[in-house]
């Protein structure tokens, strides 16, 4: 298992920046449905740089790829550089290992570790939910048990759980077959302890804070294609690609927000029934 990063500071604040489902292509004109990704990303970056959020790190919570191709993780570590701070991930249903972890591991920048001991109070936690080849997501049981020797072990840390796919449905009938299929295993490996405080995913592109089994749960727009919330069959949305910025307080409690481009430059082709 990859090892603990431990931020070499003490922050009274832990800041977060999430960047999610880049979807991105090996091509300069990979679009999907209609959106050029790489340009969306690219617009999504440059307005981060614009904001005076000084974030400590970056989770970046899987579909960094569409394509399956190694040189699009490239082309993700290239383009989040400008960021100059660590960048952590997990896997989505559209990212293929090794290539991932292969050519990520190429950049200084993005770290292999899934463990990070942020400042003295807070820990996050990122999981694997990938199914190789499939849209839903699971939990293995070696997955559970990392996030069970984590919990265990640092009682006393705030801890926010990082993973690609929703636990929540987002009352979609077409996307909710794609949820985090275990959903009801991972609220009992969570029951014993008292320190969670928030699960934080993409997958679904839409924003959402809900509460489930007491955990706050947190998902962002994706830096692409849109879904609109509450549509049985796939529906689109004209809403903006964004990201979100995230506090984690001493206290426990979590500020956050999303943040989107200020324009709707990319939009996709809302005739298309999936992809
Ligand atoms: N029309 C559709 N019906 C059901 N699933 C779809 C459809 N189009 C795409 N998908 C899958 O739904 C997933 C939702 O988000 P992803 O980007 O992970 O990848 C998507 C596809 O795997
Ligand atoms: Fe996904």
């Amino acid at each position: 298992m990859d090892s603990v990063y431990h931020f070499p500071y003490s922050t009274p604040v832990v800041r977060i920046l999430q960047i999610t489902d880049p979807h991105l292509f090996a091509l300069d004109n990979g679009q999907l449905i209609g959106v050029n990704t790489s340009q969306s990303f690219q617009a999504v970056l440059d307005a981060i740089q614009q904001t005076a959020f000084d974030y400590d790190f970056v989770l970046a919570t899987g579909d960094l790829v569409q394509d399956h191709n190694r040189e699009a993780y490239h082309r993700f570590a290239k383009m989040v550089k400008p960021l100059q701070k660590p960048i952590f991930w997990v896997e989505g249903n559209h990212d293929i290992q090794p290539q991932m972890r292969n050519a990520l591991a190429m950049y200084a920048q993005m770290q292999m570790a899934k463990h990070i001991l942020a400042g003295d109070k807070w820990q996050i936690i990122l999981l694997n939910s990938q199914i190789h080849g499939l849209p839903k997501g699971e939990l293995a049981q070696d997955q559970l048990a990392f996030l069970t020797a984590k919990l265990t072990a640092y009682p006393n840390r705030y801890s926010l759980v990082v993973l690609h796919h929703n636990i929540l449905p987002t009352q979609s009938a077409w996307l909710d077959q794609h949820s985090l299929a275990n959903a009801d295993e991972l609220a009992t490996v969570l029951a014993p302890f008292q320190n969670v405080k928030a699960i934080l995913h993409g997958h679904i592109h839409q924003e959402v804070d809900a509460q489930w089994h007491g955990y706050r749960v947190l998902a962002t727009p994706s830096t692409c294609i849109q879904f609109k919330p509450n549509c049985d069959t796939f529906t689109l949305d004209a809403v903006p690609q964004g990201w979100r910025e995230l506090n984690l307080m001493p206290d426990g409690s979590i500020e956050t927000i999303v943040k989107r481009l200020d324009c709707v430059k990319f939009l996709p082709n809302f005739a298309a029934q999936g992809y």
